[in-house]
């Protein structure tokens, strides 16, 4: 890595202009002349010497940089949080999927019943309301003092009416408000919110959570959901495999293995959301790679994620990729209460969720007792912050040949 004086012979071409731009992920040089740098760091290129590789600066340091892991300033960047087509999409009947998804709505519900002595003169503020179904619940199965069912989007004008409709006018007021702009009347005791996503972060809800929660909840408050963990387990995924790949190597009698590089390209390269993991397909028994602690959580933890696993295969078959689900708990406002659990994982009762497959770039075959370990990095975005990028790192060892590692990675865009 150069140092300023040694540089400045190199490249001082006057009519260059230099640009700012921020690293979308992490680089670890590979070369004295290359310059490393982490996601989220400002680089000031001085000089787009290739296409690919650029010379550029950060922290006085110098060096050639991958063009590919940057991106322009994030001011260039219209709308890094996407927010107009966010809410739009929300201001439709969107919520019928989430309110006709019965193990999420209840779980809400039971959290409201078991707590309703304790909610009794409670302020609760219900983020990202939606309809306002939590709001509801808690107007009308515990006696609150006051309840704020915040939402942005237009959905809003019709919680308005269903408030109304439910007798509920007395205690739950609306805001149709981004909740970091709320001005409100006092702190709340309890800030309950549905803000999970696909994987558990997409859409990063959760950092409007942690800014509400640091600046309207009280001292002591409690936090609904109060944790959050992400699982993982190796699987097999034979349905997916056939259908999108080996599908191309017979057609009628013809031969089109030639697109299954571009099929590997289009239908493994992202995850796939939604995907129903049959627990027999569960190669071992799954662990939690990430915990959340909903109280203490800082939003400049959500830059960056991860969690190592150690898995041993429980059953011989075919290893074609890792499932990833959430679950979600929720304390008891009683002291020594039971918690409630919402658990999106296959061995639960379905949710719109689901459950999130990462296939990975060719089948496997694993015997029982082989060892899968590694680790799952969630990298935010550092332009679009609504998304995030999920990086598996894992390697293999068999118990019936010492001599066999095979250790790879890849990289999962959420989407952008
Ligand atoms: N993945 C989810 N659970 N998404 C729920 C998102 C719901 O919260 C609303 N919402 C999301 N962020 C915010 C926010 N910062 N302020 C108010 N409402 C929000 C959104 O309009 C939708 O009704």
């Amino acid at each position: 890595m150069l140092e300023m004086s040694e540089s400045e012979n190199i490249h001082t071409n006057s009519n260059i202009i230099t640009q700012e731009f921020i690293a979308l992920e992490d680089f670890n040089a590979t070369g004295a002349e290359q310059l490393s740098f982490t996601a989220g760091d400002t680089l000031l290129v001085h000089e787009q010497v290739c296409t690919d590789w650029w010379w550029a600066e950060r922290s006085g340091c110098f060096g050639y940089v991958p063009s590919a892991f940057l991106h322009r300033g994030v001011e260039d960047v219209e709308d890094a949080w996407q927010d107009e087509e966010y809410f739009s999409t929300y201001g439709t009947l969107l919520h019928l999927e989430m309110l006709s998804d019965r193990p999420r709505t209840e779980t809400y519900r039971q959290v409201i019943v078991s707590n309703s002595a304790a909610l009794r003169g409670k302020v609760v503020m219900d983020l990202g309301c939606g309809t306002g179904i939590i709001s509801l619940f808690c107007g009308r199965l515990a006696q609150p003092a006051a309840v704020y069912a915040v939402e942005a989007s237009s959905v809003a004008e019709h919680t308005e009416k269903l408030v109304k409709l439910n007798r509920c006018e007395d205690v739950v007021t609306v805001f149709r408000s981004r909740a970091e702009d709320l001005m409100l009347p006092s702190k709340v005791d309890v800030l309950v919110s549905e803000w999970m996503g696909n994987c558990l972060l997409f859409e990063f809800m959760v950092e409007s959570v942690l800014r509400v929660r640091d600046r309207w909840l009280k001292d002591g408050g409690m936090m609904w959901p109060s944790s959050a963990s992400l699982s993982l387990v190796p699987c097999q995924a034979h349905a997916d495999y056939s259908q999108k790949m080996e599908f191309w190597e017979n057609l009628y009698g013809l031969d089109f293995s030639c697109l299954q590089p571009v099929a590997q390209e289009e239908f493994f390269s992202k995850p796939k959301f939604s995907h129903q993991l049959d627990p027999d397909d569960c190669l071992s028994t799954p662990c939690n790679v990430i915990s959340l602690d909903m109280h203490t959580l800082s939003v400049s933890d959500l830059e960056k994620l991860s969690g190592e696993f150690r898995f041993t295969i429980e059953r011989s078959g075919t290893l074609h990729g890792f499932t990833a689900w959430f679950s979600t708990f929720f304390h008891s406002l009683d002291e020594g209460g039971s918690s409630l659990e919402l658990n999106t994982g296959p061995h639960a009762e379905s949710t719109h969720w689901k459950q999130t497959l990462f296939m990975l770039d060719g089948p496997i075959g694993v015997e029982e007792g082989d060892c899968v370990g590694g680790a799952i990095t969630l990298q935010r975005n550092p332009i679009w912050r609504r998304h995030m990028s999920i990086t598996i790192e894992w390697r293999i060892k068999r118990r019936n040949d010492p001599t066999f590692c095979e250790e790879k990675t890849k990289r999962f865009p959420m989407w952008r």
